[in-house]
């Protein structure tokens, strides 16, 4: 039996259809190959080699054994295909890649792959590609369309149909590995975020003596601003699973906690990627908690948060609009969402604080103010 389209379609068409469906059904190839790519070190392999680097170079470089340099071929040739590197002749077919032509491509970088240079100190996002594939994270969207249908999960999330009911915070209490990889993930993006954050709205800590970073992780938002503005005593609350294993250095305070029961006291609280992970009333929850934990109105106490604003920033291009929503679809999994203006306001309005002002800083990522 022929299904439907193939009595509607041209060939041309047909053909078309079947690439771009291809395209997209392998579309975790690339994410696989990149999480190798950065696994291996890669980047950082070809960045040692002043930015240029040959197959065999690469190779050499990373571990890969010889036997194995045509697969490595072909890996570097779906990232390429994909922008991550650049190459001077990219073998034109599969049949090429043993061939010794392929042999004399230089690989170099191009602004993805540079963001997978180095170590956390330098902004690596190579640990965020590592959580990001990670068969627990995956497997939350495979029941997708049975979610979707059944109307009677309550408030269970997507996560939490996936994992047998256990929600994502208690998912990292009971795989320690599983924690340690999303902390990893986490400080790697952080780092590379504060530093803009840092640079583009620097401001909004100025005049701060104390700064509580909620839901902080392995505390690299605290640390950065710590050194950026040393006079702030700053302190990071999180889960005890996270706190446990954070690099304690005595430039910030851990304390070991549950932000929808106290948060210690501060001029100013810091949420950075945690309201995203929740929902409107779990928001204003914590939002309320955060409220008691500052000065009151006219006191200088305030809520700093980092976090996307869909539909803020700069006139967004494609690439833009669709990281935004994959960004939202992958919150949904967890059970929150990334908002726009409006939602912001709606839940800062309903855990009673009076204004807010938004500043982008990267793309629809932005820094918000919110004032008692
Ligand atoms: C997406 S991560 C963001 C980490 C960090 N702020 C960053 O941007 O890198 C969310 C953090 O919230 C923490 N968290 C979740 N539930 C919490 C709770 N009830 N109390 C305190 N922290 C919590 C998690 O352990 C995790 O570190």
């Amino acid at each position: 039996m022929s299904c439907h389209a193939e009595q509607e379609l041209s060939t041309p068409d047909m053909l078309q259809g079947h690439i771009e469906l291809h395209h997209h059904l392998f579309g975790y190839l690339k994410s696989m190959a990149l999480r190798c790519a950065a696994d291996l070190g890669v980047p950082s392999a070809i960045h040692r080699r002043g930015g240029a680097a040959m197959i065999s170079d690469i190779a050499a470089d990373t571990g890969v054994h010889p036997a194995k340099l045509p697969h490595l071929r072909r890996i570097m040739r779906v990232l390429t295909g994909a922008g991550i590197f650049a190459a001077n002749d990219e073998p034109s077919s599969p049949a090429d890649q043993d061939g010794d032509a392929a042999g004399e491509t230089v690989y170099t970088l191009t602004p993805p792959s540079r963001l997978l240079v180095g170590d956390h100190a330098t902004c690596n996002m190579a640990p965020m590609m590592r959580f990001l594939v990670r068969p627990e994270v995956a497997a939350v969207f495979f029941g997708l369309d049975a979610w979707l249908r059944d109307g009677d999960t309550g408030a269970a999330t997507l996560y939490q149909a996936a994992h047998g009911g256990v929600p994502a915070w208690e998912m990292t209490k009971r795989d320690s590995s599983y924690s340690r990889a999303l902390n990893e993930a986490c400080a790697g993006d952080t780092s590379f975020v504060m530093d803009i954050a840092v640079r583009e709205g620097g401001d909004v800590f100025r005049g701060l003596s104390s700064l509580v970073d909620v839901g902080g992780g392995h505390g690299a938002a605290a640390m950065a601003i710590a050194r950026a503005f040393p006079h702030i005593k700053c302190s990071v609350l999180d889960l005890p699973q996270a706190i446990s294993e954070a690099p304690a250095d005595g430039t910030v305070n851990f304390v070991a906690g549950n932000m929808f029961e106290y948060i210690p006291p501060a001029n100013a609280v810091f949420l950075k990627y945690v309201l995203h992970c929740w929902g409107e009333e779990d928001c204003i929850k914590i939002l309320q908690q955060c409220k008691k934990a500052i000065p009151a109105k006219g006191d200088g106490g305030k809520v700093i948060i980092i976090n996307a604003v869909v539909g803020s920033g700069e006139p967004q291009d494609n690439a833009l609009k669709e990281t935004q929503v994959l960004f939202d679809v992958y919150m949904m999994g967890i059970g929150g969402g990334e908002r726009e203006e409006h939602a912001w306001k709606k839940i800062f309005l309903e855990a009673g604080f009076s204004d807010y002002k938004i500043k982008p800083i990267l793309g629809f990522i932005s820094v918000i103010e919110v004032y008692p």
